[in-house]
C-alpha cells in the first residue's frame, strides 16, 4: 500500500523524469510581523500571504543527486530530516510538490482538505483495472464515487464497535500464530530463537485480514503454506517490486523490458486469487437464498448481500483492502517487538499490565484489549518512531489555499513528511528515544494532535485502522504474557530502510524466553 502512496507522490507531477533547471536553494527566509506557522515569525493581519514561488526550492536534479549519489534512495525518511534542516518547514520539493514537515503546517493543511480528498495520481493501478475491466477500490476511485464507496466500506470496519465483532476471528488466528511461535522456537538450536520476525508477522497479518475479508482461512500459519496461497503472496511481492520500475520507465519500453509483463502477471495472480474466494462465497450465499435461509456472515457477506456495490467493485475493493492491510500491520508489529526487546524496563511495565489485567488463563476480548493504556501507548510510540507509511500526500484540487503564510493555487500537490513530523524535537523531546509514557493520559501535557498520525486523517484516513489496532493489541498481549522477548546478540545494529514502508535492514531474529504462564 505504501508503495502505492509513494508512487502517487512521485508520479503526480507527470514529469519526474524530465530534467529541471538546477536551482540554488534559497536560505529559508524568516518573515517579520505576526506568528506564521511556517517560519515562527510575526506577521500582522494586514500582511498578504506570500507567493508560493518565494518558497525554498529543490530541483529535480538535486533530488536525483541525493537519492543516487548521497544514498538517500533507501533512506528517504532520513532525507526528510536533512531537507527540513536545510530548507525549513515548508519548501517546494524536487517533484513539483510542496513538502511540509511540522505538526502545525500538517494540521493547517488537513483542516483545509476537501470533501473528496485526493491523494494523487493512481494511474499505475488503474491501468491494469481498465485493461481487464476490473472494478476500482478505495485507493483507485476518486471524487463522489470514492465517497459513496467509502460509505459502504466504512460500515462494519471503521468504528471500534464494528471491529470488535471480529475479536473472535482475530483471536483464533492469534492462537495459531502462538502455536507457530512455539513450533519455530522449538525447532531452533537454542530452543528459543525465532528468525525473521517480519516474515512471521506477514503470515499473521495476511491470515488475519483474509479471515475477516473472505471469512475463510488461507493456511498462512501452517508449517507449509498451501501452494495457491504462496502463489498469491509471490504475486503481491512481484507487483510491488516491479511497480517502481514500471513507473520510471517510458511506456514504449514495455515490450522490451521485462517489468511491465511481470507487473501485469502479478496483478493477474492477485485478482484471480481474490476472485476465486469471492465467487466461492457468492455460491454459498446463493444457496442460502435458494433455500430461503437467512444470509449471515461477516465483511464479505455484508458487501455482497447488504450493499448496492457491483460485483466488479467488490473484487476491486476486497483486493485493495487486502493489499493495504498486510505489510503495514506486519512491519509495525516487527518494530514494536524490536523496541520492546531493546527496552526491557518498558517491556516489564507492559508485562505488568497484561499479566494483571485479566486472569492468566483467559484470552482477552476485543473490548478488554482496547482498554489497556500502556499497551496502546506502546503501539502508538512504535508508530511514532517508525511511521510505517513515512510519507503521504494530497492534492487540493478545487480551491486556492493559504498554508503557513503562503498562497497556493488550486491543484497544488502537497507531500506530508510524516517521519520528520513525528521526530520533531519541539513536539517530542528526545525524539529518537522510545518513551510510551508520552501517550499516557496521566496528567502530562498531550502531544500535538498532528504530531503523529500514522493512519492519516479525516474522511480519507485509513479504513482498516481499528482492525489493525485490534490485531496488534491482541497478538502483543498474548506474546508478552507468554514470553520475555530478548534481542539476538549475534545480530548487528538494526537500522531502518525505506522500501516505501519502513522495514528493518536485515531479518530481525528474537529470543522468546518462556515465562511459564498458562495462557
Ligand atoms: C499498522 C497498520 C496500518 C497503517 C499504519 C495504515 C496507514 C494508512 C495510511 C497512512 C493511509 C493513508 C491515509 C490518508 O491518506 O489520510 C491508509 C489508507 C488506507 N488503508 Fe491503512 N494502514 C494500516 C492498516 C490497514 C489495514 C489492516 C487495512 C485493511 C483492512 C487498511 C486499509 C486501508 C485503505 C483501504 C486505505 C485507503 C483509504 C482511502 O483512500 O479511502 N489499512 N492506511
Amino acid at each position: 500500500m505504501a508503495a502505492l502512496l509513494l508512487g502517487s507522490v512521485m508520479k503526480r507531477s507527470g514529469r519526474w523524469l524530465l530534467p529541471c533547471p538546477v536551482a540554488t536553494p534559497r536560505v529559508y527566509s524568516r518573515g517579520e510581523g505576526r506568528t506564521c506557522a511556517a517560519s515562527g515569525a510575526l506577521i500582522t493581519s494586514q500582511d498578504k500571504p506570500r507567493a508560493a514561488e518565494e518558497l525554498p526550492y529543490v530541483s529535480f536534479l538535486e533530488l536525483l543527486y541525493r537519492l543516487v549519489f548521497q544514498g538517500f534512495y533507501s533512506r528517504m525518511h532520513e532525507l526528510q530530516l536533512y531537507e527540513k534542516q536545510r530548507y525549513g518547514p515548508i519548501y517546494r520539493d524536487g517533484l513539483k510538490s510542496v513538502s511540509v514537515n511540522t505538526p502545525d503546517l500538517l494540521e493547517e493543511l488537513l483542516r483545509n482538505d476537501e470533501k473528496f480528498p485526493c491523494r494523487g495520481d493512481m494511474s499505475l493501478w488503474k491501468e491494469y483495472r481498465d485493461m481487464k475491466g476490473v472494478g476500482y477500490g478505495p485507493f483507485t476511485v476518486e471524487g463522489e464515487d470514492w465517497y459513496n464507496l467509502r460509505a459502504m466500506l466504512n460500515k462494519r470496519m471503521l468504528h471500534p464497535k464494528d471491529s470488535a465483532q471480529y475479536g473472535r476471528t482475530i483471536n483464533d488466528v492469534v492462537t495459531d500464530f502462538i502455536k507457530r511461535i512455539y513450533y519455530l522456537r522449538q525447532s531452533s538450536l537454542t530452543g528459543e530463537l525465532v528468525t525473521d520476525m517480519a516474515n512471521e508477522f506477514y503470515r499473521l497479518s495476511l491470515e488475519g485480514i483474509a479471515s475477516i475479508l473472505f471469512e475463510t482461512r488461507l493456511g498462512c500459519l501452517e508449517k507449509e503454506i498451501p501452494a495457491g496461497t504462496q502463489d498469491f503472496i509471490n504475486s503481491i511481492a512481484q507487483m510491488f517490486s516491479n511497480s517502481m520500475a514500471v513507473l520510471v520507465t517510458p511506456k514504449w519500453s514495455r515490450n522490451v523490458l521485462p517489468y511491465w509483463g511481470r507487473y501485469i502477471a502479478a496483478w493477474e495472480g492477485i485478482f484471480s486469487f481474490a476472485k476465486k474466494l469471492i465467487d466461492k462465497k457468492l455460491v454459498v450465499i446463493q444457496q442460502h437464498v435458494d433455500n430461503n435461509q437467512g444470509v449471515e456472515g461477516e465483511y464479505l457477506t455484508y458487501l455482497l448481500s447488504n450493499t448496492q456495490m457491483s460485483i466488479k467493485n467488490v473484487y476491486g475493493s476486497i483486493t485493495e483492502l487486502l493489499l493495504a492491510g498486510v505489510d503495514t500491520t506486519s512491519n509495525t508489529l516487527t518494530w514494536t517487538l524490536h523496541l520492546l526487546s531493546k527496552n526491557p524496563q518498558i517491556q516489564g511495565r507492559l508485562y505488568n499490565e497484561v499479566s494483571t489485567f485479566i486472569p492468566a488463563d483467559r484470552i482477552p476480548s476485543a473490548e478488554e484489549v482496547t482498554q489497556m493504556p500502556y499497551l496502546r501507548a506502546v503501539v502508538k510510540e512504535a508508530l511514532r518512531m517508525y511511521p510505517v507509511v513515512p510519507m503521504n500526500a494530497r492534492i487540493i484540487i478545487d480551491k486556492n489555499v493559504t498554508i503557513g503564510g503562503y498562497h497556493f493555487k488550486k491543484n497544488t500537490a502537497f507531500t506530508f513528511c510524516h517521519y520528520a513530523i513525528s521526530h520533531d524535537e519541539d513536539t517530542f523531546p528526545e525524539p529518537f528515544i522510545f518513551k510510551p509514557e508520552r501517550w499516557l493520559r496521566d496528567g502530562r501535557k498531550k502531544p500535538h494532535p498532528f504530531g503523529s498520525i500514522p493512519f492519516g486523517f479525516g474522511v480519507r484516513g485509513c479504513v482498516g485502522r481499528r482492525i489493525a489496532e485490534l490485531e496488534m493489541y491482541m497478538v502483543l498481549f498474548r506474546l508478552i504474557r507468554l514470553f520475555e522477548i530478548k534481542p539476538d546478540p549475534t545480530m548487528d545494529e538494526v537500522k531502518c530502510i525505506n522500501r516505501t514502508v519502513l522495514i528493518p535492514d536485515q531479518p530481525l531474529n528474537l529470543h522468546f524466553v518462556d515465562r511459564g504462564c498458562a495462557g
